[in-house]
């Protein structure tokens, strides 16, 4: 059975062609087994299913990257951050293989790798999208924490916990091999920055989302409101005249459909919730770029195999399967 073709974002000029890009990176925190996540979810039959069922074209180059080559030997901390370079490079790469494939009007599908690996999927969509459209990009952050550390204030130091501060320049470096190459047509807005799912969210980054604006739904503003109205207040936020780059934590899921991720949080979303914030994120019609992180196969292992099904879930979801 084929299902209709519900593939349309207006932002793209080929929207039923999908570029995706497969992350096998761990160096944003300190657990291994993450970096096997892209070629658990393509061996899941992903990519078939995106390309047999929702009838997509499939532009991907059937190499999971691993960034060998620009990972240093050496790195040593700098300003309380662990792997700086090696996050920096590998997302500086990534970067410009985003880009490559958004500036054509292509969907950008990104399977990590942790969620260090956004700095470069953002940054590449979100020049992309002021270059073809002369617009600034939303962003639709699923997870369970806010990955909006300052450096110096983040308890772990693990890059995976403040890819937004860098993306929004509420952390700044200038050294070109440690974040330096993010220009401004990289960043986002805070305006332009929506959280769903927050419960795990350390006490700089409260202070930093009260002191911006940012607006941000907490797992009590979905027990309050219910995830109908949680959705449709963000997305309210967002506009509709706004492309939309939607980054997929697998960890927003409650560890009972998710376990096996790095940092998991009790309370989180069904897998039903998740997907239907993937589903209302594509009904928008804008669209434009998904990443889904923090799958770790070889944590929770009796659960691996379900939370691979989670995360193969909720991009199908995102990328217009329903349910009738
Ligand atoms: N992408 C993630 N799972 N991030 C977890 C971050 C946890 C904590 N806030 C930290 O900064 O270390
Ligand atoms: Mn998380
Ligand atoms: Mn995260």
């Amino acid at each position: 059975m084929t299902l209709p073709p519900t593939i349309a974002s207006r932002f793209l000029s080929h929207p039923n062609q999908l570029g995706v890009v497969a992350v096998g990176f761990n160096g944003g925190q300190m657990k291994k087994g993450v970096e096997a996540a892209p070629m658990a979810l393509i061996d899941a039959g992903l990519l078939t299913q995106l390309r047999d069922d929702l009838d997509y074209e499939i532009h991907h180059d059937d190499i999971i990257h691993y960034y060998e080559k620009d990972i240093p030997a050496e790195d040593p901390d700098h300003r309380n951050m662990k792997k700086p370079r090696a996050v920096s490079a590998v997302t500086e790469r990534l970067s410009s293989q985003v880009y490559n494939y958004a500036k054509d009007g292509k969907f950008v599908l990104t399977l990590g790798g942790d969620h260090s690996i956004a700095i470069g999927t953002i940054s590449g969509t979100a020049k992309a999208i002021r270059e073809r459209l002369g617009r600034e990009m939303a962003v639709i952050w699923v997870d369970a924490h806010a990955d909006l550390n300052v450096p110096e204030m983040s308890p772990s130091g693990n890059i995976h916990g403040m890819p937004m501060a860098f993306l929004t320049r509420l952390a700044r470096e200038d050294r070109p091999d440690i974040f330096g190459w993010l220009k401004d047509e990289h960043i986002v807005s805070t305006r332009k920055l929506v959280y769903i799912g927050l419960r795990d969210v350390d006490r700089g980054e409260k202070q930093l989302l009260r002191e911006h604006g940012i607006k941000a739904f907490s797992m009590h503003d979905i027990d309050r409101h219910g995830i109908g109205r949680v959705v449709e207040m963000a997305l309210a936020h967002i506009g509709n005249d706004t492309p939309i780059h939607l980054s997929f934590d697998v960890d927003a899921l409650d560890p009972q459909w998710a376990p096996s991720t790095g940092t998991p949080v009790r309370g989180g979303l069904t897998l039903r919730e998740g997907d239907f914030i993937c589903e209302c994120v594509h009904e928008t019609g804008n669209l434009v770029a998904m990443d889904l992180v923090e799958v770790n196969p070889s944590l929770e292992s009796v659960g691996a195999a379900e939370t691979i099904r989670a995360g193969c879930s909720l991009v199908r979801s995102a990328l217009g399967d329903t349910l009738l």
